[in-house]
């Protein structure tokens, strides 16, 4: 099963969290994980992959017009997906929970199953999904790995499981 990690990022932060919640979303050999760029997309990975977990910068306290722009104008079919969103700022309360919730609103017009565990499990909670200050402290990029895993097990619950 094929997990794919879209994100954007300028200043690397952002890519480095991609890579945590992609080690943490690799949880058993029959799981393939690639975390790419906007700009640099395989597409043919994203096609066949059962869950897409979206990530960017905060800009002015949503996620960035990058991304906004890659949703905007992508052929690519999300439908049926499973979901999961992360987002990097500078400062707490800089904007990330409503970058995320923004991401989510595209994912949901595109036909995306949304998940994140959120409260459901025992902590650390994953909220709307992963959020880090910059690249994070150990903590948050403990929740960023979390998050991939908590999805990669939803996913093979719901698409591999029992196949
Ligand atoms: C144009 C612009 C706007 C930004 N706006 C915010 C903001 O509103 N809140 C915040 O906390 N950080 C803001 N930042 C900081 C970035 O969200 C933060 O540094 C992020 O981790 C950058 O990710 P990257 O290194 O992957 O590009 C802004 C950065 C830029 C370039």
């Amino acid at each position: 099963m094929k997990i794919a990690i879209i994100y954007h990022s300028q200043g690397g932060n952002t890519k480095k969290v991609a890579q945590l919640i992609a080690e943490g979303a690799k949880i058993s050999e029959a799981i393939e994980v690639a975390a790419m760029s906007i700009g640099r997309l395989d597409e043919e990975f994203i096609n066949e992959a059962k869950a897409v977990i979206f990530g960017c910068p905060t800009y002015y306290g949503t996620f960035s017009w990058q991304m906004k722009k890659w949703f905007d104008t992508t052929k690519i079919d999300l439908e049926g997906k499973l979901g999961s969103v992360f987002a990097t700022e500078n400062y707490l309360g800089g904007g990330a929970d409503v970058a995320e919730l923004g991401l989510i609103g595209h994912m949901l017009i595109r036909g995306m199953l949304v998940y994140s565990a959120g409260c459901a499990k025992a902590g650390p909670i994953t909220h709307y999904g992963a959020v880090t200050i910059k690249d994070g402290d150990e903590w948050q990029q403990r929740r960023a790995r979390l998050l991939g895993k908590r999805v990669a097990e939803k996913a093979w619950e719901l698409f591999a499981a029992g196949q």
